[in-house]
């Protein structure tokens, strides 16, 4: 108990805490990467937002700076004018550009969250680490790829390991630091106090499928889906008993629904292929199904529950 109120404090969240990392590319500026890009201005760092479309940095932009004005409104609610500064300087850190090269050059800190795809992923991370300065480090937001396999594309193995941001990156306090086979000690100190600077609680997991949260929550979300499947509860019921009965924010399928089955599907195949006889990974017909009628949760309209489009 002494121990665990020790490494508590040791790690707990402090956006006042100090990074040598100043200047911080994000590339992916989706649903995660527009979280990353506004917690690292919001602490105060210099980011560069890289998505290959235009109008996904348009549509980032106008989220985080949305965001921001949620934060200030809390922050400085009796100093309105002390907010709006707050806002313009934090979104005045960040400038986008559509190229990753040229994004990397400046960069202390690569952080990748672009689509879950090892391919993808690869041919990025050839690319940056060709171009980034000697000293950069590069990381990976992914989900439940291997941070070792991600980076047996690069020659700079020690200074590559994984940053596994959680949804809605703003709110969620958790950052999982994951430490490949070669990454170095340097680097991980590095990245955990990086971590600490943008106001996240970091925790250390070695690269092993899903690190801790997901290793925990995809089988979790997977045994909610085959009960509602087995038609044992309605999904409603689901929800609602680990809501009240767990204390969880959102029940299983709402938060199936929140992440995307089509996330949930891609995770899932993945580890099957990987680990065939393990039980908890075998495809799941009902999530199969939903996904291909393109019912994909909040972003599509309808999963489980149905949604109003936004
Ligand atoms: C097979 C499985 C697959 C797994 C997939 C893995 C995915 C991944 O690798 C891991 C994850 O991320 S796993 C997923 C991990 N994620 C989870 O598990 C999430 C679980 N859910 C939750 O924690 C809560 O339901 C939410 C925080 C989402 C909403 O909270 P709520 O109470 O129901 O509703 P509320 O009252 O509206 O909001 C409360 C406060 O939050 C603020 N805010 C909200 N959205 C915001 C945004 N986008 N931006 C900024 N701010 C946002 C809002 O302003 C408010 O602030 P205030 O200070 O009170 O005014
Ligand atoms: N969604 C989640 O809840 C969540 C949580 C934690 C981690 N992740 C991981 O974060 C990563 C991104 O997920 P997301 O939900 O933000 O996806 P997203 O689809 O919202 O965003 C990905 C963005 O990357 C862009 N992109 C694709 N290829 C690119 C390239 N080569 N260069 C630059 N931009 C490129 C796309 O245009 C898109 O805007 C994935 O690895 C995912 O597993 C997701």
């Amino acid at each position: 108990m002494m121990q665990f109120g020790v490494i508590a404090r040791k790690f707990s969240s402090s956006a006042s805490v100090q990074s040598a990392i100043k200047n911080v590319t994000v590339i992916g500026g989706g649903l995660m990467g527009s979280g990353i890009a506004q917690v690292s201005a919001q602490a105060g760092q210099n980011v560069t937002l890289v998505d290959v479309s235009p109008d996904v940095l348009a549509k980032a932009q106008k989220s985080i700076g949305a965001n921001l004005g949620r934060v200030a409104k809390k922050v400085y609610k009796d100093k309105p004018q002390e907010g709006e500064k707050f806002v313009a300087e934090a979104l005045g850190r960040i400038k986008t550009l559509t190229d990753p090269v040229a994004a990397a050059k400046s960069a202390d800190l690569v952080v990748e969250a672009i689509v879950e795809n090892m391919d993808v992923k690869h041919k990025l991370f050839k690319q940056l680490d060709e171009a980034a300065p000697e000293h950069t480090i590069l990381a990976s937001n992914t989900s439940s790829l291997s941070i070792n396999e991600i980076a047996s594309v690069v020659k700079r193995k020690d200074r590559f390991g994984g940053l596994h941001f959680f949804n809605p990156v703003p709110v969620m306090r958790l950052l999982e630091v994951v430490k490949g086979a070669e990454t170095s000690e340097a680097t991980y100190n590095a990245m955990m106090a990086w971590g600490k600077a943008v106001g996240k609680t970091c925790i250390t997991c070695k690269d092993t499928p899903g690190f801790v949260v997901n290793r925990l929550l995809v089988p979790y979300i997977c045994e909610a889906i085959r009960l509602y499947e087995r038609g044992d509860a309605s999904a409603r019921d689901i929800d609602i008993a680990m809501k009240l009965g767990a204390g969880y924010p959102m029940g299983p399928l709402e938060l199936a629904d929140y992440v995307g089955l089509d996330t949930n599907k891609f995770i899932l195949d993945g580890w099957h292929k990987k680990y065939p006889d393990q039980p908890l990974f075998k495809p799941i017909p009902l999530l199969n199904k939903l996904v291909a009628e393109g019912k994909l949760g909040v972003k599509s309209g309808e999963g489980f529950y149905k949604y109003e489009k936004k």
